[in-house]
């Protein structure tokens, strides 16, 4: 890679997508939103058209706009704009890295395939690579995510080698709850200084533990700024302090999950929480009940207001 790399680490925002209410993506809230993470939620990264945004939903086209937008409103506000360009097609993907490092994105993502999956971790660092070398000067992240992807190989075994085949890579994305997995990404990526970000956010702190450099998730949209705390007490030593923050977003993200927490239901409590008019879902999620976001919604706001 010829530039420097900027490493990332934090909290990253895994960002919905606004839609219309008849349901075209809506630009026009991109900036607002992205005023709304810095100033209330101490957000300053984004992971777009990844799982919370849909991208699976988008056509090509409108993931191209979507990030344009991002990274255009973003300038000079957002310290990095990561977009996620995994797609079942391998030229859709090529395609999304292109145009990723043509508006300026500060890296990419890719998800494995999920119809025909790769056979093996070598297969799969083929296909990241092929997509990598159309967007050779940005950071490409490995985003493993075996509970919506069914490709569950040791994400260790993908980053072990790859810096061989793929200069550009730079860490991994890691939403599952393998401790040994992840430790072990950890420790590979000490030597390269890639960034291991995790993906469960009722788990952070065990992943912290372990050496995880930072998170990207769905929950840091409408409560960043206290997981902050969190990070902050567990940078301090405040192991008790930190416990009970994530105590605290564990209770939250329960109660969700208990009364049903699709990305349906968490982009109606974003719009509850923030006031953003994220809009509806896209088809076949369906449209929550109001009465269910609002409900979680409140939970959220007393644990704000409580720090
Ligand atoms: C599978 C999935 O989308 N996980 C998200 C990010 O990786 C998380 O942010 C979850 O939404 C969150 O941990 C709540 O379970
Ligand atoms: C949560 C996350 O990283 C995603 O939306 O893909």
């Amino acid at each position: 890679m010829s530039r420097s790399v900027k490493k990332l680490t934090g909290l990253v925002a895994a960002t919905f997508t606004p839609l219309t209410a008849e349901g075209e993506i809506n630009l026009s809230v991109i900036g607002p939103y992205i005023d709304y993470l810095i100033e209330k939620q101490n957000i300053k990264s984004v992971f777009i058209n990844g799982t919370t945004g849909e991208g699976s939903s988008l056509s090509v086209e409108e993931r191209k706009q979507l990030a344009g937008a991002w990274c255009q409103y973003g300038r000079g506000k957002l310290e990095q704009v990561i977009v996620h360009v995994g797609c079942l097609s391998i030229k859709d993907c090529q395609e999304l890295a292109r145009h990723a490092a043509s508006i300026g994105a500060d890296g990419i993502a890719v998800t494995s395939p999920s119809y025909f999956k790769p056979i093996n971790a070598d297969a799969l660092k083929l296909f990241i690579k092929e997509v990598s070398i159309f967007a050779p000067d940005l950071p490409m992240y490995y985003y493993h995510l075996p509970s919506m992807t069914g490709v569950a190989f040791d994400a260790a075994d993908v980053l072990n080698g790859i810096e061989q085949v793929i200069p550009s890579f730079q860490g991994v994305k890691y939403t599952g709850t393998d401790l040994r997995d992840l430790g072990q990404c950890v420790s590979y990526s000490q030597s390269h200084n890639w960034s291991v970000l995790f993906g469960v956010d009722e788990q952070l702190l065990g992943a912290l533990v372990l050496g995880a450099h930072g998170a990207v998730g769905s929950t840091y949209n409408y409560f960043g700024r206290v997981v902050n705390q969190m990070l902050a007490a567990f940078d301090d030593g405040n192991h008790m302090q930190a416990r009970a923050l994530q105590f605290e977003s564990m209770e939250i993200i329960t109660f969700a999950k208990n009364l049903g927490f699709d990305v349906a239901v968490n982009k109606q409590v974003m719009s509850e929480v923030s006031g953003l008019a994220m809009g509806p879902p896209r088809l076949p999620l369906l449209p929550c009940p109001v009465l269910k976001a609002q409900a979680i919604a409140q939970k959220i706001k007393d644990f704000s207001q409580g720090h």
